[in-house]
């Protein structure tokens, strides 16, 4: 419960931003605030004034005349399209971030054809590129700080042209590699800079909902590169090229697009480019009044020079300061549960999943597979959508908690499979005496990587099956016998490699679905969202490319691993396992992540000044903090601001006296310190 305190009156006929200490919007108990008096708001006034004269701007402080403050009522509050377009252009770094990582999987299915890949080569190409961007997003922190937002933008957009023309002319895999490495440091500048860039030019109210629209694109590239591949899957010769080369488009478009946008004028102000700053905020900002904002980040970037000292390595001092290293742990504990929850399993692996849901025709799994990243897709923008309606915490919330029995779902359908896995009938004589003649059913089969199961069907029932051991070359055939010479014609054998034939495939197709619906508004987006937001502007790049680079470690990570824990504990106990994590995840969100819905970025970092893990929905009344809401005297009637989050509240009653009577007061009696 917010308790209302006494009100603040005046009507020094002037348009004042009251500040206390001066400059001050970080984490400020209110204690204090009783010495407040109008000589020293006009003191700050005064120093205002000062700081807009050293700008060479037009100063604003001062009663504004008649016409000055009609225009500042008749504000147009609709956001400029330059927003919009802003959005839209660096968000094309996002989609490429999704094409280069989805279109892999369909290009591998021909380039290991017409290429002889090994299973190792395989791996190489897949992970090269998330182990590339793990290392540039690391180094995208430096990168921001030093350059700005705009040219990380530009080098991304480049190095995305240059891999995707290197992935489209390869004649070797070496050059295949090559061009994969290139791309993942394309990917791990992008992933890291465009929601700050974003977050750092939107509107505070649409902010969140800017932000995830860069979620939309990862999930929306991931969808075309699908339907690329299943368009070009077709083409056995050279098809694998138009697959990867297709990305240099939204890459050229992207980078022409940037040589004219502008720079984050939060970061302009911190370099001290204050003109520039000023020209570019009044650009994306159209219409409104753009004082308080300007003046907020600038105090913001003076207080927070004196709160963490400036100079010294920026990692370091974000550890050594409270508030950004419970950020930081925020940020990547949000990024590192992300992973942990499977998403890139289930991206990575979906055809298998398919299979093993009963899909066993190659070109009908890619289909299928584009079918689960549209789901991904549609419901992203389901997390846009709600993004500013529920919050960032209730959205995280409800995404884990969905996700984690969607998981579950999918554990008991492949634990039924195992179950009812159909047993091992027919042992022919190995003579090689692999140890895929030791086992008895399917799934002891399928778990071994150099088995598969080849069987015949008659309706649902499975029968004359075999365990027998993988052609080297190749995972679509068995080594010897009726498998390793397989047709299309009726009567043929099937070859299941990685999946048994079960009747339960609708639980785990369910499962999958319920998954992604689930996964994809919350856990999906709000991980790089809030990132975007949490850190003070000296901590931003760094942050950022901290959590960035917590993602894809753990991608890398969960997705390497994945058929390795699936043959250690089985599909059930994999998919278990990651049900168990999310459960941590809700345990982590519930109680370390606020809400930052609605607050200027520069307010952001109030919300971790008490002790980690201490937000969540507990009561903030032992720990108030203030935020100064610019409010022209003369307006009236009374007027109240208030800032409210989870862990800090801030509360403020402006009232104002009427614009004939130019005495006024100020009260701040009773505010809770
Ligand atoms: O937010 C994205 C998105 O959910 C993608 O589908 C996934 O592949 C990425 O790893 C993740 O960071």
């Amino acid at each position: 419960m917010i308790k209302r305190p006494n009100f603040f009156q005046w009507s020094q006929g002037a348009y004042v931003t009251p500040t206390w200490p001066p400059g001050a919007r970080s984490s400020r108990p209110i204690s204090g605030l009783n010495d407040y008096t109008l000589k020293q708001m006009s003191n700050r006034t005064g120093s205002r004034r000062q700081r807009a004269a050293e700008d060479g701007e037009r100063s604003l402080i001062g009663p504004p005349s008649g016409r000055a403050r009609d225009s500042l009522l008749d504000q147009d509050v609709s956001t400029p399209f330059f927003v919009y377009l802003l959005a839209f252009c660096s968000a094309l770094g996002g989609f490429l971030f999704g094409y280069d990582t989805g279109v892999v999987s369909g290009a591998m299915l021909l380039l290991k054809k017409e290429m002889h890949l090994s299973a190792l080569w395989q791996e190489l190409l897949v992970s090269s590129t998330v182990g590339a961007a793990a290392l540039s997003a690391l180094s995208g922190g430096f990168l921001n700080g030093r350059l700005g937002r705009r040219i990380c933008i530009l080098i991304a957009s480049f190095i995305f042209c240059g891999g995707g023309i290197i992935l489209s002319v390869a004649q070797n895999k070496g050059v295949l590699l090559v061009g994969r490495i290139t791309v993942g440091l394309g990917i791990g500048i992008a992933s890291m800079t465009v929601p700050v860039y974003i977050a750092e030019v939107s509107p505070p109210h649409l902010r969140g909902q800017l932000v995830t629209i860069n979620s939309l694109f990862i999930t929306g590239g991931q969808f075309i590169a699908s339907v690329v591949d299943g368009a070009f899957s077709y083409l056995s010769q050279d098809g694998w090229r138009y697959m990867l080369g297709l990305s240099v488009l939204p890459a050229v478009l992207q980078f022409f697009g940037f040589i004219f946008l502008p720079e984050s004028p939060r970061w302009l102000l911190q370099k001290g480019r204050n003109q520039e700053a000023r020209q570019v905020l009044g650009r994306v900002r159209g219409n409104r009044n753009i004082e308080e904002e300007y003046d907020s980040i600038r105090a913001s970037i003076e207080e927070e020079g004196k709160e963490a000292g400036s100079g010294g390595v920026v990692i370091l001092r974000i550890l050594s300061y409270g508030p950004t290293r419970r950020a930081l742990i925020v940020g990547c504990g949000l990024q590192m549960f992300q992973q942990l929850s499977g998403i890139n399993t289930v991206m990575y692996y979906s055809a298998t999943i398919l299979q093993m849901a009963g899909v066993r025709e190659d070109k009908r799994a890619i289909w299928l597979a584009a079918a689960t990243s549209a789901t991904n897709f549609v419901f992203t923008l389901v997390g846009v959508w709600l993004v500013e309606k529920v919050g960032r915490r209730k959205l995280t919330l409800g995404s884990l908690l969905g996700t984690g029995l969607s998981l579950t779902l999918l554990a008991v359908g492949f634990l039924l499979s195992a179950q009812n896995s159909p047993p091992v009938t027919l042992h022919p004589v190995d003579s090689h005496n692999s140890t895929c003649r030791l086992y008895g059913s399917c799934e002891l089969c399928m778990l071994d990587p150099d088995c598969g199961f080849c069987y015949l069907e008659n309706g649902t029932s499975v029968f004359d099956s075999s365990c027998v051991p993988v052609n080297p070359g190749s995972t679509d055939n068995a080594a010897w016998g009726r498998c390793s010479n397989r047709t299309e014609e009726s009567g043929s054998p099937y070859w299941a490699y990685n999946y048994c034939p079960t009747s339960y495939s609708w639980m785990v197709l369910l499962g999958l679905i319920l998954y992604l619906a689930s996964f994809a508004p919350g856990m999906g987006t709000m991980p790089w969202t809030v990132n975007s937001e949490i850190y003070p502007l000296w901590a931003r790049s760094t942050g950022n490319a901290c959590s960035a680079g917590v993602n894809w470690i753990f991608n890398v990570l969960v997705s390497l691993t994945f058929l390795h824990v699936a043959e250690y504990l089985t599909y059930y106990g994999a998919f278990f396992m990651y049900a168990g994590l999310v459960v941590l995840g809700l345990l982590f969100v519930l109680c370390c992540l606020p809400e930052t819905k609605g607050l200027q970025l520069e307010d952001i970092e109030n919300l971790f000044t008490r002790q980690l893990c201490s937000c969540g929905d507990l009561p903030a009344d032992d720990s108030r903090y203030v935020h100064y809401i610019r409010q022209s005297s003369d307006f009236s009637p009374a007027y109240y601001g208030a800032v409210e989050s989870d862990c800090a509240i801030a509360y403020i009653t402006i009232s104002t006296a009427s614009s004939s009577d130019n005495r006024g007061q100020v009260s701040l009696n009773n505010l809770k310190t």
